[in-house]
């Protein structure tokens, strides 16, 4: 008899991309106080007074301009990781969103479901790298309702793999295909996060971006540390590659607000970036394991129209792993590792 499940949670997205649907996403996703970390009431104020209603008729738009018959790209693509890891392991697979559906519950249900007797569930926060707005708040919140629902399961978490050589393979070998056309630079653009997000997750409270070099320097906060993690991966890709230091570079992309967020940020960079000889762009987005909002209509449209815009040639984004048999295999091990 199977005793084990495996879930896979990502971030999550609006039901539809009516405005009401939209509204309803960003306020639950806005609300959370490790995405928006200010006080409960000043929080509410700003979320639901003005970025909400500000926000979803233009993340509307967006939503419909990558739409699919099945619904949102993240949401498509997630199911069908776990279809494509269902077919790897006897376990059954369930997936789960941070905000919106399917929610926690509906993936511990599932599993309960489908293996009784089930005794352990390993969550897979489908985040390379650790930031209270992603994983530590989908591993929380996972926890949360694993306690508050009495599930009868041990819950065990992969750690985020940002190293680990099994998603570097995979996501270097996803990139290796386009460094054979004709490019002037590839830029590894991940998602931001405000600079005092990452003082905030520093256990040491006096490492993280207290000089330039920090990142670089091995200290125990680098568990905790975006910067230094997004800074790790893309080395490990680049040293795989064989990509000369000066043809690549890091950026941070979909700052929201006007607080300093960590930096370069990708929208200044793409349209720098001509202006420095750099014609032939290839981006890719190796913070999301699977293509969304982000990646379709942020770097794809947005981005694109930025760099081309700016006297850029051409514009080509790389596709996130989605469900490639390599990262598929990559997070069964991952997944086998688990404690
Ligand atoms: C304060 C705001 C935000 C922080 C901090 C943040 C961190 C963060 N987000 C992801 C992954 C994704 N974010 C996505 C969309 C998205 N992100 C924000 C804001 C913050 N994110 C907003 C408001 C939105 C919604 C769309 C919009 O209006 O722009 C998505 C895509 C979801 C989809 O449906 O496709 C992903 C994925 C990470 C990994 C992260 C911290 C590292
Ligand atoms: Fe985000
Ligand atoms: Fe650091």
């Amino acid at each position: 008899m199977v005793k084990k499940g495996i879930v896979l949670m990502n971030l999550g997205s609006p039901d539809s991309t009516e405005v009401k649907d939209v509204r309803r996403y960003l306020d639950e996703f806005l609300m959370d106080k490790r995405v928006i970390d200010t006080p409960l009431l000043w929080r509410a104020l700003l979320v639901k007074g003005i970025i909400v209603p500000f926000r979803a008729p233009g993340s509307a738009k967006a939503y419909k301009s990558i739409w699919t018959k099945e619904g949102s790209p993240l949401i498509v693509i997630s199911k069908q990781q776990q279809q494509a890891l269902q077919e790897q392991v006897e376990e059954p697979v369930a997936i789960a969103m941070r905000y919106g559906n399917p929610a926690p519950w509906d993936a511990f249900d599932e599993l309960m479901q489908k293996a009784p007797g089930l005794e352990e569930v390993v969550l897979v926060p489908m985040y390379p790298h650790y930031a209270m707005s992603s994983y530590e708040t989908a591993v929380e919140y996972a926890k949360k309702v694993h306690k508050n629902r009495k599930y009868p399961f041990k819950l065990s978490i992969v750690p985020p793999f940002y190293k680990d050589p099994r998603y570097i393979d995979a996501l270097s070998e996803s990139i290796r295909p386009y460094l054979t056309e004709d490019y002037d630079h590839i830029v590894f653009s991940y998602h931001g996060i405000p600079e005092r997000h990452v003082e905030k997750t520093d256990p040491t409270g006096k490492h993280c971006l207290k000089n330039a070099e920090c990142c670089n320097v091995g200290n125990p906060a680098h568990a905790f540390c975006y910067r230094h993690q997004i800074l790790e991966t893309t080395k490990l890709v680049a040293e795989k590659l064989n990509i000369p230091k000066e043809k690549y570079s890091h950026s941070f992309q979909s700052r929201l607000g006007r607080d300093e967020w960590l930096k370069p940020y990708t929208a200044v960079r793409l349209a720098e970036m001509p202006k420095e000889g750099i014609k032939k762009l290839l981006v890719v987005c190796p913070a999301f394991v699977a293509d969304c909002l982000e990646t379709l209509e942020e770097m794809a449209e947005e981005g694109k129209e930025i760099f081309l815009h700016a006297g850029g040639e051409s514009f080509t984004l790389i596709p996130c792993m989605n469900e490639q048999p390599k990262w598929i295999g990559a997070l069964k091990e991952l997944v086998q590792d688990a404690k």
